[in-house]
This record gives C-alpha cells, structure tokens and sequence, in this order.
C-alpha cells in the first residue's frame, strides 16, 4: 500500500462494455469531485501516442481481449500517484477486469472502499454500443469486437464481483433504464454507506 495514498478513497467501477460505467463516473465526478481514472481511456491515450507499445494495445484491444495485466496497472499506477495528494478519491473506471488485476492493484497501491458494479443486461450494452459506435470511431464499439468483449466480460470479469462481494463492499447499480436512472440518482453516492 502506497503511504501517499492513506485516507483516499478508493472506488472501482465495474459492469459490462457499454453498461455506462464512463456516464456514471462523469456524473458522480460532477457531484463530488473525485478523479476519474478509466483504464480504457489510459490505454486509448497510449494507442493516439503512436508508440510501438501503442500498436500491440490496439491490435489486442481490437480482437476485445485483455491487455497483459502489467501494462495497465502500471499506468494506473501512475496517473493515481500524479493526484494523490490534491485528490479526495479515486474512481477507477474499467478495472480491475479479472481477479488476479484486483489483487495485483492491492499489493501494490492500496484497497477498494467500494465497488460499484453498473448492471445492465447483454442486450442493452449491444444496443448502447452499436449506437455510440455511430459515433465514437472506437476501433471495437463493431459487432465483432462486441461479441468478443461481452466473451471476456462473463468469463473473466464477472467473477470480480462476486470475489468483492465476498468482502460485502459490493454495490450494485440498475443500469437499465435512463441515465438519471428514475426516482434517487444513480449516480448518488449518499445510497453507499461506505463512501
Ligand atoms: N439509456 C441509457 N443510455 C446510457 C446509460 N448510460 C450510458 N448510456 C449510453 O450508453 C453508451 C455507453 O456508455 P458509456 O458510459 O460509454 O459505457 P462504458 O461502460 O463506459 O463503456 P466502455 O467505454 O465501452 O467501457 C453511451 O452512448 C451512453 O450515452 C443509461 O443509464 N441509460
Ligand atoms: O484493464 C483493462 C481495461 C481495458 N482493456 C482493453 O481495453 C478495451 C476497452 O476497454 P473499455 O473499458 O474502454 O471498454 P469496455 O470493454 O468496457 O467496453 C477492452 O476491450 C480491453 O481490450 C484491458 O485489456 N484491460
Ligand atoms: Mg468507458
């Protein structure tokens, strides 16, 4: 655990491709300040910048599979300590993607307070992601890549929650539905006792 890191907030934000992870983050950034940090962006910056390691990051990130574990934690790593000391707390967006990410995320940065699992079901992130892709010039918001990336979701992401539900810092959020998400926010976090 890094020493800087004593008495902020850790969240990550978990759910599916297109459930509206990114969308709740911005929201609840708006309404308290925290950092957002999305792994996929990170590693979307990495890719524009041209480098070599760039160009095997697309390639992997194309086919809708899982970048070696390093690479993002790394990166992770040290976007957090750059704002640790200005930051109340930190969203992590897009992470951790299998179990073994999370443990790696706690030897060597520190421990979630919370996890915010965004739920919607496969049929909705399809349709969320087809219509973004109208837009988005993503290189995998495609049905192909899709299909892949929902592959990845349930047999190595899925099992990320239930890991953390084990340790009762699991709360789930109904992504169905509009963004506000009905009567109370979604995106409030007086609803999360441990934030
Ligand atoms: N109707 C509705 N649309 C939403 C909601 N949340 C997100 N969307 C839309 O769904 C699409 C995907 O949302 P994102 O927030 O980019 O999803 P994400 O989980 O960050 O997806 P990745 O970036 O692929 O990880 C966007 O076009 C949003 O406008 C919601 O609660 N309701
Ligand atoms: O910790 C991470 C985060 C992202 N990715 C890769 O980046 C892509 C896009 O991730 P993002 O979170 O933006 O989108 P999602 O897959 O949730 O729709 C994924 O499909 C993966 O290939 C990864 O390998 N490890
Ligand atoms: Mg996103």
């Amino acid at each position: 655990m890094e020493k800087k890191l004593k008495g902020v907030k850790i969240i990550f934000v978990v759910g599916g491709p297109g459930s509206g992870k990114g969308t709740q983050c911005e929201k609840i950034v708006e309404k308290y300040g925290f950092t957002h940090l999305s792994s996929g962006d990170l590693l979307r910056e990495e890719v524009r910048s041209g480098s070599e390691r760039g160009k095997t990051l697309s390639e992997i990130m194309e086919k809708g599979e899982l970048v070696p574990l390093d690479t993002v934690l790394d990166m992770l790593k040290e976007a957090i300590l750059a704002k640790a000391e200005t930051s109340k707390g930190f969203l992590i967006d897009g992470y951790p993607r299998e179990v073994a990410q999370g443990e790696a995320f706690e030897k060597k940065i520190g421990s979630p307070t919370l996890l915010l699992y965004i739920d919607a079901g496969s049929e909705t992130m399809v349709e969320r992601l087809l219509k973004r892709g109208e837009t988005s010039g993503r290189v995998d918001d495609n049905e192909e890549t899709i299909k892949s990336r929902l592959k990845t979701y349930y047999s190595a992401t899925e099992p990320v929650i239930k890991f953390y539900e084990g340790r009762g810092i699991v709360r789930r959020i109904n992504a169905e539905g509009s963004e506000m998400g009905g009567p109370g926010l979604k995106s409030d976090l007086r609803y999360f006792p441990a934030v």
